[in-house]
């Protein structure tokens, strides 16, 4: 047997043998030794990077949370639906066993606080979003909210919560997928102060729309009411957010965690087409206006724009770098009246367009309206183009990413000590998927961490992260909690 196993085996048996000799000592004498119990866990999971709390427990919160579903055999939940109340309340008891004080906002969101000892610190912010996407995977969102509820754990057992450098607030999200109402970041937007009001009137598949909801939660969505909900910047340090890379690059590194970048601009579109509803076997195909068809066209119109830009846009609107990373998405399509020998009257479809650079994204949308209404023209069918959703491109904050950086550096430093693997260089990269902290950019800088999935497939219910990489976040914010 190596020394190291040899050490190892000596370090377990040792404290296991501490831990007997003190149930044995309180059962004989009926008293707790000087010091409480959880010191000597905390000695011992100090030793082996919290692997109960920060992988274990966090991973078991995870897959409680992945069943908590508005919908029978796959998982989604949805801005302020019956299963984000459910998931509410496990939340709340998970940041109160923590030791936070807890509260909800009205625009839902769930926020978990610790004070620092001196009262006029600044506030760091953690989170990410608790609602999903529909046939969602369970890590998308919940990991960033777990992952700080338990690194704040762990300085609860060790004692350390109460001498935090700064206060610490944990957010969870109510509404960063925008499912529900196609508007994105809502509970974060107001946090910052910038959810632009027209998202009030935005309708669900019900009709209701986002003011309706929150009025039936006792919440009067004023323009005044919302400013009451926005943070002061001033008071506010940073904001850290912990996500699933949903792409392939740290699983492609053998890297478990990596340090954002930036992160891509995006904007959602609703194209709604009107045509003739007719039917299906009487109208001749030269008489139809047929919204179907004229979709169809139009969709295959936007990949081709999207994967050959060149070939419909002049180079003086944007040259091929600014491009980088341009993708485009029609994720939702439907018709009236839906029925097999109608020719519809209507087909609605959405549009999700990213791109890094902000004016590329511009001259692209200009670019695929010009060319959505020239088919629809020709084509003698009507069409409306709703443009939802727009979100700037954002760069993480270099110092608090290097914070983050270093701290992963040094909890996984604290892991590999236990595997003897030596870390590598924290990895960064761009992040094509958009995240709560684009919006709460506007209030404070934001650095977000990574971490690796499987296949980097994720909106999918086979989305998984490792478990340990699952404590890899854990110990990377417990350390920057530490080192802040
Ligand atoms: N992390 C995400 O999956 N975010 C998603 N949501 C928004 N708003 O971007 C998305 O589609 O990328
Ligand atoms: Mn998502
Ligand atoms: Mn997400």
């Amino acid at each position: 047997m190596d020394s190291l196993s040899r050490f190892r085996l000596f370090s377990f048996s040792s404290s296991s043998l501490i831990i007997v000799l003190f149930l044995f000592y309180r059962s004989v004498v009926g008293q707790s030794l000087p010091f409480p119990a959880s010191d000597i866990w905390a000695k011992d999971s100090e030793l082996h990077g919290f692997r109960g709390i920060l992988r274990d427990e966090a991973v078991a919160m995870i897959k409680q949370l992945g069943k908590i579903s508005d919908s029978d055999g796959y998982l989604e939940r949805t801005f302020l639906s019956p299963a984000s109340k459910i998931a509410t309340k496990l939340i709340i008891s998970w940041m109160e066993d923590a030791g936070l004080q807890t509260w909800v906002d009205p625009i839902g969101n769930i926020h978990g606080r610790i004070l620092a000892a001196n009262s006029s610190a600044d506030t760091l912010l953690l989170g990410s979003h608790m609602d999903t996407v529909i046939d969602a995977g369970m890590y998308d969102g919940p990991l960033g909210i777990i992952s700080a509820i338990s690194a704040l754990k762990v300085l609860n057992v060790t004692g350390e919560l109460q001498s935090l450098r700064r206060h610490v607030e944990i957010i969870a999200f109510s509404d960063e997928e925008g499912v529900r109402f196609q508007s994105t970041f809502l509970g974060s937007a107001v946090i910052a102060g910038v959810l632009p009001l027209k998202s009030l009137n935005m309708t669900d598949k019900s009709g209701l729309t986002v003011g309706d909801v929150l009025r039936y939660n006792y919440f009067d969505p004023t323009e005044e009411a919302l400013l009451e909900l926005k943070y002061d910047p001033e008071k506010i340090w940073g904001y850290i957010e912990v996500h699933i890379e949903q792409g392939p690059v740290l699983e492609h590194l053998g890297q478990s965690v990596g340090v954002v970048e930036g992160i891509a601009g995006q904007s959602r579109l609703k194209v709604t087409v009107k045509g003739t509803q007719g039917h299906a076997g009487t109208v001749p195909m030269h008489m139809r206006q047929d919204p179907m068809a004229a979709s169809a066209e139009l969709i295959v119109l936007l990949e081709n724009l999207c994967r050959n830009p060149e070939k419909f846009m002049s180079w003086s609107d944007s040259d091929e770098s600014s491009l980088a990373g341009l993708v485009c998405t029609v994720g939702e399509i439907s018709c009236w009246p839906s029925a097999s020998n109608v020719i519809p009257g209507q087909v609605v479809f959405t549009v999700d367009v990213r791109v890094m650079n902000n004016k590329a994204r511009e001259a692209v949308l200009y670019q695929l309206s010009d060319q959505i209404y020239q088919i629809c023209d020709r084509r003698t069918v009507g069409c409306t183009i709703d443009n939802n959703h727009n979100a700037d491109a954002v760069m993480c904050d270099s110092d608090l990413s290097l914070q983050l950086k270093n701290a992963a550096h040094s909890g996984l430093n604290i892991l590999s000590s236990d595997s003897g693997e030596i870390t590598d260089e924290i990895p960064k990269l761009m992040s094509g998927a958009g995240h709560d902290a684009m919006a709460i950019a506007h209030l404070t800088k934001v650095a977000m961490l990574f971490v690796r999935c499987r296949g980097g497939v994720s909106h999918s219910p086979v989305e998984y992260v490792l478990d340990n990489d699952v404590w890899a976040a854990g110990i990377t914010i417990l350390e920057f909690l530490r080192k802040m």
